[in-house]
């Protein structure tokens, strides 16, 4: 693979409101304390999509987890997260907390072998709502703003395992969504996904980024280009560009951005 200089980059501060961003991020891996992300400092506008590129192991996923303190068990992270003013980062936060806010859906699928009704309520009881006029809407808003309501509303006590792929991970995002998180964290959503659900999915988003900030890791630069308004392209653990998705994918200003979107990367 051609060798870059890591230590150039090229970011941009989106001039909107910041919904969450990051200041000199890092994070090491197991007990060798293997570095997988370098100095990744980057705003989230409200209200939009960002997407997260690169090629495999550049370190999106690593980045998208610390978000929200999914790495907390598995790698140290150091930097800031800024959220509200507050760093996120920090021990002191309670990461149950974080997740109310800032919620996640996963490359695979992943609902809990319970009704779709069950599926969305768990998480919501478990949070102390028992109130069954509210669980009820609640089940009803969320699977409506996932663009699921009309093919599962008269089948809310079947086993969510009995949806197609597509209606699972539409299921997943009501279950994300239910907790009414501000932000969304979407890791490939669209990975395991045929071209249809695929184009579902990417309408949802786009109907879903009215009311939340998404980042969205993706392998699919079609998919960027359609739904992201800023792109950040990663590189062996470093942000090397972010900024307008029409800029890295018709302008890029780095040469390793320039090559990995014309596809003459490695
Ligand atoms: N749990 C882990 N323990 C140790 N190293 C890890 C772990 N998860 C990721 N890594 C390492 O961190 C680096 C970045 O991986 P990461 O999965 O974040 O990349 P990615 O860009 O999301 O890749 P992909 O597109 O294949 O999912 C890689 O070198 C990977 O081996």
């Amino acid at each position: 693979m051609q060798a870059y200089d890591l230590s150039q980059n090229h970011i941009v501060m989106p001039p909107e409101e910041i919904a969450l961003s990051t200041n000199q991020l890092q994070v090491f891996y197991g007990s060798n304390q293997t570095q997988s992300m370098t100095d990744a400092s980057l705003s989230f506008p409200r209200f939009q999509i960002t997407a997260l590129i690169g090629a495999s192991g550049s370190g999106k996923s690593t980045y998208l987890r610390s978000l929200n303190r999914m790495n907390d068990r598995i790698a140290r992270v150091e930097g800031e997260i800024m959220y509200r003013n507050t760093n996120i980062n920090s021990r002191q936060v309670n990461v149950y907390e974080v997740r109310k806010h800032i919620g996640m859906v996963f490359q695979k699928p992943n609902p809990f072998a319970k009704s779709i009704t069950d599926n969305i309520t768990f998480a919501l009881k478990a949070a102390g709502i028992t109130d069954k006029k509210e669980l009820r809407e609640r089940v009803e808003t969320s699977l409506k703003e996932a663009a699921l309501w009309d093919e599962v509303k008269d089948d809310l006590n079947t086993s969510a395992l009995s949806l197609s792929g597509g209606q699972q991970q539409r299921l997943c995002i009501a279950r994300a969504i239910a907790m009414k998180p501000d932000i969304l964290l979407l890791d490939e959503p669209a990975s395991a996904l045929d071209p249809i659900s695929t184009a579902k999915l990417e309408m949802t988003l786009k109907e879903l980024v009215k009311n939340y900030t998404i980042i969205i890791v993706t392998h699919n630069m079609q998919q960027a280009s359609r739904i992201s308004t800023y792109t950040a392209f990663f590189h062996l653990g470093h942000v090397i560009e972010y900024d307008k998705t029409t800029a890295i994918f018709q302008t890029p200003t780095m040469q390793a951005t320039r090559d990995y979107v014309t596809g003459h990367f490695g």
